[in-house]
């Protein structure tokens, strides 16, 4: 699997120191609420658990899969609702976390679904932002790292469902893409 990979675009050590900060700044911001922390899965899954544990705050959790990728590297532009909430989330204050934001289709869809459901406020934190994709505009209320325009892979972001993973950030290899 390391093989696939061409460089390493963010080391496990700064993944980790900035998901602290993160968690620092949420516990501030939700100080005296419980918010409903939602995971959109599948590659948030790992941002979810290490963020939720850096938050001091009381905190639910549900999860959603949604999915716009599938086995390709640009966005199909129809988010497919996998699983939904198992909790209402009318007056609820929300924290959604996101992997990445691309083209913003998934968040954009995510959250007018969420705010027609009654949402007494909805926030979200993005470990990773890659403004050069944005077809809709949205801004993420916390971001980890501003990364580049290129497909990145590992700490929960696949390609063909491979590379999940790996405790860092990658680019592959280009020839992985022609397989
Ligand atoms: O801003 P966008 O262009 O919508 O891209 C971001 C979304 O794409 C990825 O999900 P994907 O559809 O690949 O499903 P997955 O999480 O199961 O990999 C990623 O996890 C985000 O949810
Ligand atoms: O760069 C990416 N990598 C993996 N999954 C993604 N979904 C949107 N953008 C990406
Ligand atoms: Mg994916």
């Amino acid at each position: 699997m390391q093989n696939d990979i061409q460089e390493v675009l963010i080391s496990e050590e700064e993944i980790q120191e900035r998901i602290k900060q993160l968690g620092a700044e949420l516990s501030a911001k939700y100080e005296g609420r419980t918010p409903l922390v939602i995971c959109v899965l599948k590659g948030a899954f790992i941002f979810m658990a290490d963020l939720v544990k850096v938050i001091t705050v009381p905190v639910e959790m549900d999860f959603m899969a949604v999915s716009s990728y599938g086995a390709e590297t640009k966005s199909s532009g129809v988010v497919k609702i996998i699983k939904d909430l198992d909790v209402p989330v009318s007056g609820r204050d929300v924290l959604i976390v996101e992997d990445i934001i691309d083209s913003g289709l998934t968040l954009s869809y995510l959250i007018e679904l969420l705010q027609a459901r009654g949402t007494a406020s909805i926030e979200v934190v993005t470990l990773f932002d890659k403004p050069a994709g944005r077809t809709v505009k949205l801004e993420a209320d916390y971001t980890g790292f501003v990364i580049p325009d290129e497909f990145i892979v590992g700490y929960g972001l696949d390609y063909a469902e491979k590379y999940r993973n790996l405790p860092y950030i990658g680019v592959l290899k280009p020839e992985i893409y022609s397989k």
